[in-house]
């Protein structure tokens, strides 16, 4: 089987993206998700992505990490945005479906901006935080980041008891100013340091409005592949809202694979 596919990255977080809305029971099983997604004998990217149509809502996303598991990739949504937009799925303002729910998107000065779901639920142990943010997210914050070994950190906390099972993506973010944190994220079903990590940015994002006690953030989140930004506010109940992801998609080159 011949497939096409448009290659995208999301600042250095890359995905196979492939346009499924001719054929909405179009299936890859894991293992052609792996052979595509590896690095030497495939297409090589952290995550693939099958866009379909959807009765509800102006495309569905699938989103499979390079090992085949299933989660919501923050990145990987704002890079469907844009493909949904080529595809003439929406005009201006889209609304679209994910693992984690109905999510809102607008394109704006080339930046695509999502609307994460609510977070209600921060945990805060001894300078760790733990995030759902639509994938879990371990946020550590240190100095000098630039120094520490993300995979090796990373791979030690996700394969750790607590975590062995579901897994967890690791972040390490050092905080540069009120409106600007430096972050590396090692990723869960990529098993490696990935350059960007949307639900992480968010995650980090929302841990410092924790620590700071903040009700408002609009904080730069520079990652190894350019910079996201997050916005979001906080209620009286403590619940975080109108959280949106925003940065560049960046379609790479469009292929064809024989499966
Ligand atoms: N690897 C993550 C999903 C992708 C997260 C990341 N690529 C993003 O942009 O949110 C997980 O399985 O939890």
């Amino acid at each position: 089987m011949k497939v096409t596919f448009t290659k995208y990255h999301g600042t250095g977080n890359d995905f196979i993206m492939i346009d499924c809305t001719n054929q909405n029971d179009f299936k890859l099983n894991s293992q052609a998700i792996k052979d595509m997604c590896h690095r030497r004998f495939g297409i090589g990217s952290d995550g693939l992505i099958l866009i379909k149509n959807s009765k509800e809502f102006d495309f569905e996303m699938d989103y499979y990490n390079a090992d085949g598991s299933q989660s919501f990739c923050g990145n990987g949504a704002r890079c469907a945005v844009h493909f949904a937009r080529q595809l003439n799925l929406f005009k201006k303002d889209a609304t679209f479906k994910a693992i984690d729910g109905k999510h809102e998107a607008t394109i704006h000065a080339g930046e695509i901006s999502i609307k994460m779901a609510d977070v209600s639920k921060i945990d805060h142990n001894e300078g760790v935080y733990i995030i759902n943010t639509g994938s879990p997210h371990y946020i550590e914050f240190k100095e000098q980041i630039e120094d520490q070994d993300i995979f090796t950190f990373g791979k030690k906390i996700r394969y750790s008891a607590p975590y062995k099972k579901t897994g967890i993506n690791v972040n390490l973010a050092q905080v540069i100013d009120q409106n600007t944190i430096q972050m590396l994220t090692y990723e869960r079903g990529v098993e490696k340091e990935t350059y960007s990590c949307g639900t992480g940015a968010t995650a980090v994002a929302l841990a410092f409005a924790d620590k700071q006690k903040l009700e408002k953030i609009d904080i730069q989140l520079g990652v190894k592949g350019g910079n996201l930004r997050v916005k979001a506010s906080r209620d009286n109940l403590g619940v975080f809202h109108s959280i949106y992801l925003i940065g560049p998609a960046t379609p790479v080159y469009q292929g064809q694979i024989q499966l």
